[in-house]
């Protein structure tokens, strides 16, 4: 036996018995186990047949108002046509005693066959429009569907991309989103589907039921005694699926965050290089061993339930035939009745399942469509209600289109779950065109201080003013609309060179009708040095960026943080914020960025954060910031002169040049 095999063999066997280990100890995840939806998990659990019953109506309004928003025509096309095709089937049942009672009289056959014909002419039209009928419900139904999904979509990315980015930092809110995109979205078509399959079967029921009302009265009751047992078993089921789901969506999101990066080409170099591999797919094989063990105990007891159910049901079917062989023998029904009686049991019983099941998949359906529900009033409530101020711009203050000061004040700010501040009572002032630098040490509150000012968070006290107008009275947009930022973190977006330095400038059409590009987009990327970088690609400004997709190109770090710096300048804005803007530039390209906001960018105000503190030198003003506050302030020659922080960095950097310059290497 080969090494090879023999070290597989041993690591199924360890993996093999260490799962086993896992099934039997249960699971090893205790940080799974202690989530605050247990207390939701108890209140489902108390969930029964009355509880379904109660909230059916609910969830099928809900299902009929989006269906009517989704398209009206389509919502009234499949209801009514589904209530006919119900009349038909009723007709259907009457006409078939006719044919029955025509082909059980004392007569000859011959003219039995004869005086059936008519009755037979109306079964074979009814059940021929009642086919017809259904399909063109079933048509506008799936029609339906496709217009039902996109506004829900809609509903959840608009939400998304509107809430407050302190939002994005909550777990719990991640958790919610990660339900409702997952599985609540789905459910929305879902659960437009189910309505109308339970209309379907209502419709179906009734028909049958009154067509047995009028061959017997008695035989109603014992129609509906069959669908208690199914009922029962299906809605119980759904529940386990719905609590087990919820017990689980941490380990699906920890399982979706290990996917990834065992996935992901961006992870696959440093997976391999710090030897990885074996450290994530036994996190990975935790969290599938924990998930497999629940559902198996799922599986075992839905099944339970089934063959409780299925057992159940089969002694009230054998009632109902007892009852309708006992009527028959006491001659309380004749013959013909009883025939047709059969056959509306059996339509009834079949129009009984299918109505049982959307029932049972509707209130599921109806579940996980509430959770998306109520994520996205979630969702919405936590978008600043000034974004949606914009239409009453007239009655308050707007944010000057140009400025002649920002002032910060005061500025305290915590992340949403953080134990401490990262900003404690920050003030500063930008004037119009100046240089503003800060600097400080990993974690002081720099990035947090440009996110505030570029209107992405909100301070807990404190205020920036444009010229005295408050960023947290007017709408975000007013605020993202005036500043340009060059993040420290910046996406690669996976698009073309072009839309990745005018993606979200709003200046429309970027390249005119001959295919001649936008002057100041070209501008922006010869300033940024992103000119270079396009040169080399085989489509130019044309080339999508993502090695995904055939033809895709791939850059460098150096190279994207050219298309982002490109990207911040065509951004026609008065104040740019460069967070970290050269970090992955070369010597020549850093050179040149530093020079271009030394001049002021065009005029702009510049705000500037880096660690390369010999390009802060020429800076109007330079912030130092230690643990969230401002400690030093001043231009360069006076923190120099102060012998502070500020000193020490920067002639710790200048002293590392020195050495390592070639002047030193020569002495
Ligand atoms: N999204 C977040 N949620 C919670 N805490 C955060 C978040 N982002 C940053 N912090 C914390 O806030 C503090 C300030 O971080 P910030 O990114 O502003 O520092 P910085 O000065 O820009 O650091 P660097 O020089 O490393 O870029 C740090 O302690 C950091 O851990």
């Amino acid at each position: 036996m080969g090494r090879r095999r023999r070290l597989t063999q041993r690591f199924t066997h360890h993996r093999t018995r260490r799962n086993r280990r896992e099934a039997t100890a249960g699971p090893r995840l205790p940080e799974l186990t202690a989530h605050t939806w247990h207390a939701k998990d108890r209140e489902l659990a108390e969930t029964g047949l009355s509880t379904v019953a109660r909230r059916l109506p609910a969830v099928i309004a809900q299902a009929a108002r989006l269906a009517w928003r989704a398209s009206p025509a389509d919502t009234i096309a499949t209801i009514s046509l589904n209530l006919v095709a119900g009349i038909f089937t009723a007709f259907w049942l009457l006409a078939t005693t006719g044919v029955l009672t025509a082909l059980f009289s004392g007569r000859p056959t011959p003219d039995r066959v004869r005086e059936a014909l008519p009755s037979l002419l109306l079964v074979a039209a009814a059940v021929a429009l009642r086919a017809g009928l259904q399909a063109c419900a079933g048509w506008s139904q799936s029609r339906l569907n496709p217009q039902v999904r996109r506004l829900a979509e809609l509903r959840l990315y608009e939400a998304t991309t509107a809430v407050h980015l302190a939002a994005l930092d909550d777990s719990d809110f991640l958790d919610e989103l990660q339900r409702a995109q997952t599985r609540g979205m789905t459910s929305a078509p879902r659960v437009v589907q189910e309505a109308v399959d339970v209309l379907t079967g209502i419709v179906g029921l009734a028909a049958a039921a009154g067509t047995l009302g009028v061959l017997h009265p008695l035989l109603l009751p014992l129609l509906l005694l069959t669908a208690v047992p199914e009922g029962w078993a299906s809605v119980r089921s759904a529940r386990m699926q719905y609590l087990t789901m919820l017990s689980l969506v941490e380990v699906y999101r920890r399982k979706w965050i290990l996917s990834d990066l065992m996935i992901q080409r961006e992870h696959a170099a440093e997976v391999r290089s710090f030897t990885m591999r074996p450290f994530l797919l036994d996190e990975y094989d935790r969290s599938a061993a924990h998930q497999r063990a629940v559902e198996l105990d799922l599986a075992r007891r839905q099944t339970m339930a089934k063959v409780t159910g299925d057992m159940l049901k089969g002694v009230a079917t054998a009632a109902v035939y007892i009852a309708l062989g006992l009527m028959l023998w006491k001659g309380s029904v004749p013959l013909a009745v009883a025939g047709t009686a059969v056959l509306a049991i059996r339509s009834g019983q079949s129009s009984l399942v299918n109505l049982v099941f959307a029932v049972n998949q509707c209130y599921e359906e109806g579940l996980y469509f509430g959770d998306y529900l109520r994520f996205c009033t979630a969702a919405e409530d936590r978008i600043p209600r000034r974004a949606l101020d914009v239409a009453a711009a007239e009655e308050r203050e707007r944010l000057p289109d140009d400025f002649a000061a920002i002032r910060v004040r005061d500025v305290v700010f915590t992340y949403p779950g953080a134990e401490s501040p990262s900003l404690r009572g920050v003030s500063l002032d930008l004037r119009k065109g100046e240089v503003v630098a800060l600097v400080g040490e990993n974690g002081s509150g720099k990035t947090t201080l440009a996110k505030i000012m570029a209107g992405l968070y909100d301070p807990d006290s404190g205020d920036v003013r444009w010229d005295g107008v408050p960023l947290a009275e007017v709408p975000p947009q007013e605020v993202w609309e005036r500043v340009a930022v060059i993040a420290q973190q910046y996406t690669h977006w996976p698009m073309t060179a072009r839309q990745n330095i005018t993606m979200g400038a709003g200046r429309g059409q970027v390249q005119d009708e001959d295919g001649d590009e936008d002057p100041a987009m070209l501008a922006a990327a010869r300033a940024s040095g992103a000119d270079e970088v396009v040169a080399g690609l085989s489509h130019g400004y044309g080339t999508l960026l993502d090695r995904r997709f055939r033809d895709g190109a791939e850059l460098s770090g150096g190279q994207w943080q050219r298309l982002a710096v490109a990207r911040g300048f065509f951004r026609d804005a008065p104040l740019l914020i460069c967070d970290e803007p050269s970090a992955a530039l070369d010597a020549r390209a850093e050179h040149q960025l530093f020079e271009r906001i030394r001049t002021h960018a065009d005029g702009r105000t510049v705000l500037l954060i880096t660690h390369r503190l010999a390009s802060v030198r020429y800076a109007d003003r330079i912030y130092v910031l230690e643990h969230g506050e401002v400690t030093e302030e001043g231009d360069h020659a006076s923190l120099m002169g102060r012998g502070g922080l500020y000193a020490d960095l920067y002639s710790l950097q200048a002293a590392a040049y020195g050495a390592g310059g070639p002047q030193a290497q020569a002495g």
